[in-house]
């Protein structure tokens, strides 16, 4: 029901050597890690023993048996395809499981809503984002937002919000719809030359193309021609980060990533030669250059009075009026607009990449949405405009249904780490049985428990979405119940798609009608169908759930799917 969409441990095993969170050197490469490894362990391992007999445990709960001593079940957890070890555990024991991670410490695996509705809502910043996990975002992006955490993320967030409202989302229309017209012709120049006006396209490099100069001029008036210059060096270096850094991650890798203080990792992310940590530091690099210059130049023209309207125009603006204590400094400010470029840009890319999917799949589904795009054009003309705007767009039922069931189905970001800030207690939707035979209806916590929330599983919670959880099924969204299922949790749909609380998805206004603009512009001009490489289609892990190819892993995202001219009547 929930099978990973194609497996294979055998290219696992070959990936382990190969890929890990940039910080996965082999444990055996480095000749002075072994030693050091080893003592940390024996401190770690003494101090998790010292630590279990001491303070409240969460060992009663039901879940899996450690893979290993030294891992726990990290392995599964992080090396299989996204949402499949979340799935399988919900399946089994509820949704609140107990998972080990190293050294026999106890985790929870958590679905639950209203537990899921206590960590993101009500405990405001009771829970923090796990060290190591935000490590990868200060390699990735810097400290911004999504490295930032209590009251630095508050501050940051409060300089930020003024850019991403909805008038703001909604101005950005227009150029959705241009980015989506470019698209259109390129796709159309490809299939005039090949006889059946039919192709083979791999959607995934031109979406992201496509989500990257979206980016580059709502958020930065800047154009990066992503789609323009097919040899663009941004896009080249942005194109397969994720899963170059983050995908497969070896054993050895988990067990650095997991084991290592902080400030070892910042070491090896700094001065290591593997290919993928040069690969990120390239782009960090690339990066930083482009928007060093692009707050330059906002801040000069804020200084001549002549103020724009993107995000950053906003964000300068902003950050100027507040007062010195509160304002960000350079390199935070250097730190969201690479954050925004990258969480702006694999997100909304991935998640078309899972709609455009589902439509080939559900050729009913494309359709059926072909068709309230085209009564909507021609509405449109018929009332003398040109072009689908922000209205039109949410005045869509049909393709509001699509979007929200392709987003529930694959969540673009399928799980969140986050540890207690303090011993605390976490509600209970349905009480859960102990494996003492209690039944609980809150389960007390202790300070520091990791625990993994699943967007994945939660977005497929039978309790919320019924039976059919595990199907694709827009026509959900279509039935009185709509979004009004379980406690209030997500912006989108009552969704974790966009997780929840302080710390929801800034740009989801923008991610929502990006994403609309252009789903509307590519199925109103293209059919689109499966391949027969689908059967290898995987989704990767890469905190990021990208599409890719079974073998072909490293080579970044790959959804190929076939692309006809839609024809008109
Ligand atoms: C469909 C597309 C998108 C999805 C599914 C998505 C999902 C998410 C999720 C789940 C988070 C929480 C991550 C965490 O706390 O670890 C997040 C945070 C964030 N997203 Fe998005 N996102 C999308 C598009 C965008 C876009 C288009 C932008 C910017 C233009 C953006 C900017 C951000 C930022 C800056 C954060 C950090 C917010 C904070 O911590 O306060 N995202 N996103």
């Amino acid at each position: 029901m929930f099978e990973p969409l194609y497996s294979s441990n055998s290219t696992l095993l070959r990936l382990s050597n190969a890929s890990l969170f940039g910080l996965s050197m082999e444990l055996q490469s480095v000749p002075n890690t072994s030693t050091v490894g080893l003592l940390l362990s024996l401190l770690a391992g003494l101090y998790t023993l010292y630590r279990r007999y001491t303070r409240i445990s969460v060992s009663h709960i039901a879940g899996p048996e450690a893979e290993s001593f030294l891992l726990g079940n990290l392995p599964e957890l992080f090396q299989s395809q996204a949402g499949v070890p979340d799935f399988k555990y919900q399946e089994m024991y509820g949704d609140v499981v107990r998972v080990k991670g190293p050294f026999g410490e106890d985790r929870l695996l958590i679905s639950d809503p209203k537990a899921l509705q206590y960590i993101f809502h009500t405990s405001g910043y009771g829970f923090l984002k796990w060290p190591e996990r935000t490590e990868i975002s200060r390699i990735l992006m810097g400290r911004g937002l999504l490295w930032a955490d209590g009251n630095i993320h508050r501050r940051q967030r409060k300089v930020m919000m003024p850019g991403f409202g909805a008038p703001e989302s909604k101005a950005f229309v227009p150029i959705f719809r241009r980015v989506g017209s470019e698209l259109t012709a390129q796709w159309n120049d490809m299939l005039a030359s090949s006889p059946d006006q039919s192709d083979i396209i791999n959607v995934a490099s031109w979406l992201s193309r496509a989500t990257m100069d979206s980016v580059g001029e709502a958020a930065f008036d800047y154009q990066f021609g992503a789609l323009a210059n097919l040899d663009n060096e941004f896009m080249k270096a942005y194109f397969g980060l994720m899963s170059d850094t983050l995908g497969s991650p070896s054993r050895s890798s988990i067990f650095m990533q997991t084991i290592l203080p902080v400030w070892a990792l910042q070491l090896m992310s700094k001065y290591s030669q593997r290919r993928n940590l040069v690969h990120a530091r390239h782009t960090a690099k690339l990066a930083d250059a482009v928007t060093r210059n692009l707050v330059e130049s906002k801040a000069e023209a804020l200084l001549q009075g002549k103020g724009n309207k993107d995000i950053l125009s906003l964000l300068v603006k902003a950050n100027a009026s507040e007062d010195a204590a509160t304002r960000l400094t350079e390199e935070e400010m250097l730190a969201q607009m690479r954050t925004i470029l990258l969480a702006g840009h694999e997100t909304s890319a991935t998640t078309m990449c899972w709609v455009l999917l589902e439509l080939a799949r559900h050729t009913d589904v494309q359709a059926k949405l072909r068709q309230e795009i085209r009564a909507t054009e021609q509405a449109i003309h018929a009332r003398g405009g040109s072009d689908f705007t922000a209205s039109d767009l949410d005045n869509m039922p049909y393709l509001a249904a699509v979007l929200k069931e392709s987003m529930r189905y694959h969540p673009a970001l399928y799980q969140n780490y986050r540890q207690s800030a303090r011993d605390d207690v976490i509600p209970l939707s349905k009480p859960i049985t102990t494996k003492n035979g209690e039944a609980i209806t809150s389960l007390p916590i202790p300070k520091g428990l990791k625990v993994i929330l699943s967007i994945a599983a939660y977005n497929r919670n039978k309790e919320i979405f019924g039976e059919d959880a595990h199907q694709f099924n827009p026509e959900r969204w279509l039935q009185e119940a709509g979004e009004k299922r379980g406690p209030t949790l997500g912006v989108y749909g009552n969704l974790l798609t966009f997780a929840g609380g302080v710390r929801t998805c800034i740009g989801w206004r923008f991610a929502i009608y990006e994403v609309q603009a252009l789903i509307v512009e590519i199925v109103n001009n293209f059919e689109l169908s499966l391949t027969p490489d689908i059967e290898r289609l995987r989704r990767e892990a890469c905190l990021v759930m990208i599409p890719t190819l079974e073998g072909q892993q490293l080579e970044g995202e790959n959804l190929p799917l076939r692309v006809s001219i839609a024809q008109r009547d």
